[in-house]
């Protein structure tokens, strides 16, 4: 059987822009939607043993990634280096593998001496990742439905649910799962949580480019929760698998002191309230996030008095709705949720970033309209991308929304679909090997 982990994705529903600066926090929550790792040990011929850990992502086309590894002097750690798979094809990087795999291998080596053997490991994806095109065939095990989208990885259209945060965590996870003893990692422990954060948002940070708030990787490991993010300078140091040292490095950015880490997860601050759910709306437009947080972090910088003042009261509505969601009223919920749209309105124009533009203003306010629909915002760093809505959980008001998104289509107002992604509480998981079986 393979060693399977699989990672949610995220929607951060409050705290946007906020959550970058630690005197804030994020409301994040987990989604359905999963990403699944699988590993199991690679056959090789004739007793010949390579050091190699093939990786496919078999909904897409060209998506196998081939690498070598090899324990490197001066306590640099594993390095991974990508085989040409097919001698035809042109090498395709997958940054994200390839930086786990390197911080995954080099925690391992610094930690046990055994030997890492050769694997396969093959990524699968909830279909609600990426927008599905009109003709997909589904491969199918006896509990899951994956879509096979028939395209290149780069030619999919994401939705922006947080595909490289969960890959990341849940490829991190499955690496470590897979050679360490129990004793060593295991995902039900706290200490187990805590280590994959830590080494899933350096690795992630690292296949990026940039430090971000890190709240999709928070959100891939322990789910729904509210986020206080970790100091950059934290990541500062770790220098490039190979370096000098780089083992050292890596084995102690895992450990979680308090003198390491200062995230902070809140996962009792919030929840989704009994006989309701939060439900993603894709819109089919798309924002660039980085030149917006660029812009917003200007604003700061520029005019830090007022900007000031009006994170702490948008913190404070933040808060509340949080509060109301653990123990409010339909009523108060759908205050929280106005209260929260006025100040990020207010932080659009003072930043000149459409973070609920108007587009998506009209969008929210028609249907939060709807029988059943209690309140909605657009989340993460606003834009065109997505809005997410908190209904009562019942086939009635899905129904009624899916229809009411039928005629906003319909009359040229937005390509916007309602996905199958709902909010869930739970982060990664080990999962049941034998139910990929149609897979292996
Ligand atoms: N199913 C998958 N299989 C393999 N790699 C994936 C998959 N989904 C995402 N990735 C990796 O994550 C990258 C997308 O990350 P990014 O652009 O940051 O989007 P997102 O906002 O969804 O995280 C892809 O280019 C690829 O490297
Ligand atoms: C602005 C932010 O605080 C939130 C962005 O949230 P999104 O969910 O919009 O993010 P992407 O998936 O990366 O586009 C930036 C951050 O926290 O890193």
């Amino acid at each position: 059987m393979p060693t399977a982990v699989s990672a949610p994705g995220k929607v951060l529903l409050a705290g946007g822009y906020l959550v970058l600066d630690r005197a804030y926090t994020g409301l994040v929550f987990g989604l359905s939607a999963r990403i699944h790792v699988l590993i199991s040990e690679l056959e090789t011929s004739d007793g010949v043993e390579l050091s190699e850990i093939v990786v496919k992502s078999p909904q897409f086309r060209d998506a196998q990634w081939n690498y070598g590894y090899h324990l490197t002097g001066d306590d640099g750690g594993v390095s991974v280096a990508q085989l040409q798979s097919v001698s035809t094809a042109t090498l395709s990087r997958n940054p994200f593998i390839e930086t786990a795999l390197g911080y995954a291998l080099t925690y391992i080596s610094s930690i046990t001496s055994t030997s890492i053997k050769p694997a396969a490991v093959t990524i699968l994806a909830d279909n609600d990742y990426y927008s599905q095109p009109s003709s997909t065939t589904s491969i199918h095990s006896s509990k899951f439905h994956f879509s096979d989208f028939g395209v290149r990885l780069k030619d999919a259209h994401k939705t922006g649910l947080g595909s490289s945060a969960a890959l990341v965590t849940a490829f991190t996870g499955a690496i470590l799962s897979h050679y360490l003893p129990i004793s060593q990692f295991s995902l039900e422990t706290e200490e187990g949580r805590a280590k994959l954060h830590n080494l899933a948002q350096a690795a992630h940070c690292a296949a990026q480019g940039k430090v971000g708030s890190g709240f999709d990787v928070a959100a891939a490991v322990y789910g729904t929760c509210v986020y206080r993010r970790f100091s950059p300078s934290i990541l500062s140091h770790l220098d490039a698998p190979g370096s000098a040292g780089f083992s050292t490095r890596v084995q102690k950015v895992a450990l979680n002191t308090s003198k390491n880490w200062n995230t902070e997860i809140s996962k009792g601050g919030v929840t989704i309230p009994k006989g309701m759910s939060l439900v993603m709306c894709d819109v089919d437009c798309g924002s660039q996030t980085v030149s917006m947080v660029k812009k917003v972090l200007e604003w700061r910088k520029a005019d830090v008095e007022c900007s000031k003042a009006l994170c702490d009261e948008l913190q404070i509505r933040n808060d509340t709705l949080a509060s109301t969601l653990s123990s409010g009223s339909e009523e108060q919920l759908k205050v929280a949720f106005e209260k929260i749209r006025e100040k990020i309105r207010e932080m659009g124009e003072k930043t000149g970033v459409p973070i609920e533009p108007k587009e998506q203003t009209a969008l929210l306010d028609a249907v939060s309209g709807v029988e059943g629909v209690i309140g909605g915002v657009v989340p993460g760093a606003g834009g065109y991308d997505a809005v997410v809505l908190l209904v009562r959980d019942d086939k009635k008001t899905l129904g009624k929304v899916n229809d009411f998104l039928v005629t906003w289509r319909a009359e040229g107002k937005g390509n916007v679909q309602l996905l199958d992604a709902k909010g869930e509480l739970e982060g990664a998981r080990k999962e049941d090997g034998k139910l990929y079986q149609f897979w292996e």
